[in-house]
């Protein structure tokens, strides 16, 4: 596992003055949540890096929600601890909460109320903004998810998209250090999914932190720079996206003139191969590419094309988080 937590580290003693704590813009030590029986998170070391895009990825259930829902104190910890912006919660947790935005599942927004009159509502709960300021800040909240036009309009008329548009707008309202997204692109289209992906980077370029939490593993692939890969309530792996994927270990496509030939050319010789997009695969962890390429010629098998390929997201995904059984 490739863990941030070493690099964040080593930074920290390379800088020596400035507090570690700085490093990270979130951090849980030990964090765990059960319901019953069930340990929705196992107790997980998560680590934030400041400046990063972070993409929490997991299957269905492995416990992406609650621990986000932790991290924002939203509910308590049955064990562990959290840190945000280098202050404890829940007891900082009026120092830090208005410094991190979050668009969490159920946002409560009055259904009678416009999106506007709703967005009027949460600034006016904002302790980092003037009351002068209000109406200019949500008209710039309501513009950048591209709401002005539908802004008059009562939220209950709203489509899912709208209501994730206008949740992120209420993330917005003022400058944050951290913004944590739970599923984003819930229910938005293709260009409602582009512009999401726009806001995140435009975040990011100005030194927020980003912490997203996705189903759509090109999504994260495209627009994150971090991933956290939960399962069954643990943390399978954190890191750098580009380290991460090296560790998925490189592999060699190969075009060939008879992919049945090949394929058995390379198994009668121990090295495991498969089709895969019109050509052989073959894993570079046990066996070099000349000694591939070497066996298929003796085998007199044409070989029209070898190039090196690295593991996608979907791939490290896949091994992570494959089942047991
Ligand atoms: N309030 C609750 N009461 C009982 N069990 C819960 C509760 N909240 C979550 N769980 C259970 O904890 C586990 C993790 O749920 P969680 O919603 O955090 O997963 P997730 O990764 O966000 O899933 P999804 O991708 O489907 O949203 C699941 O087994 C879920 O059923």
């Amino acid at each position: 596992m490739t863990e941030v937590a070493d690099q964040a580290e080593q930074v920290g003693a390379v800088a020596a003055a400035p507090t570690p704590v700085e490093v990270y813009a979130a951090r849980t030590s030990g964090l765990r949540k059960t319901y019953g029986d069930t340990a929705a998170v196992a107790g997980i070391d998560l680590a934030v890096p400041r400046g990063a895009v972070v993409g929490v990825l997991g299957p269905n259930g492995s416990g992406k929600t609650t621990t986000i829902r932790m991290l924002l104190g939203l509910i308590r910890p049955t064990a562990g601890s959290v840190e945000l912006l280098g202050h404890a919660l829940p007891d900082e947790a009026d120092r830090v909460l208005p410094k991190v935005g979050a668009l969490v599942e159920g946002p409560g927004f009055h259904p009678f109320l416009s999106g506007r009159e709703n967005l009027l509502r949460c600034a006016a709960m904002e302790p980092n903004l003037a009351s002068q300021d209000i109406r200019s800040a949500v008209d710039e909240a309501l513009r950048r998810v591209g709401l002005t036009a539908a802004a008059d309009r009562r939220f209950r008329g709203y489509s899912l998209g709208m209501k994730q548009r206008l949740g992120l707008a209420a993330a917005l309202l003022v400058p944050r250090e951290l913004v944590v997204l739970d599923e984003p692109t819930n229910g938005l289209d293709p260009a409602g999914t582009r512009e999401i992906r726009q806001i995140i980077a435009e975040l990011h370029a100005v030194g927020t932190t980003v912490l997203v939490s996705s189903h759509l593993l090109a999504e994260v692939e495209a627009t994150c720079t971090h991933v956290a890969v939960m399962h069954r309530g643990t943390l399978v792996a954190q890191g750098g996206l580009a380290e991460l994927l090296e560790s998925g270990g490189p592999h060699l496509m190969i075009s060939t003139s008879d992919l049945t030939a090949g394929l058995d050319a390379l198994r009668d010789n121990g090295i495991s191969a498969r089709v895969e997009q019109q050509a052989l695969r073959v894993d570079l962890s046990e066996v070099d590419a000349p000694e591939v390429l070497a066996t298929l010629v003796r085998a007199d098998v044409g070989v029209h094309e070898a190039r090196r390929g690295r593991a996608g997201l979907e791939d490290l995904f896949a091994r992570l988080t494959e089942e047991e059984s």
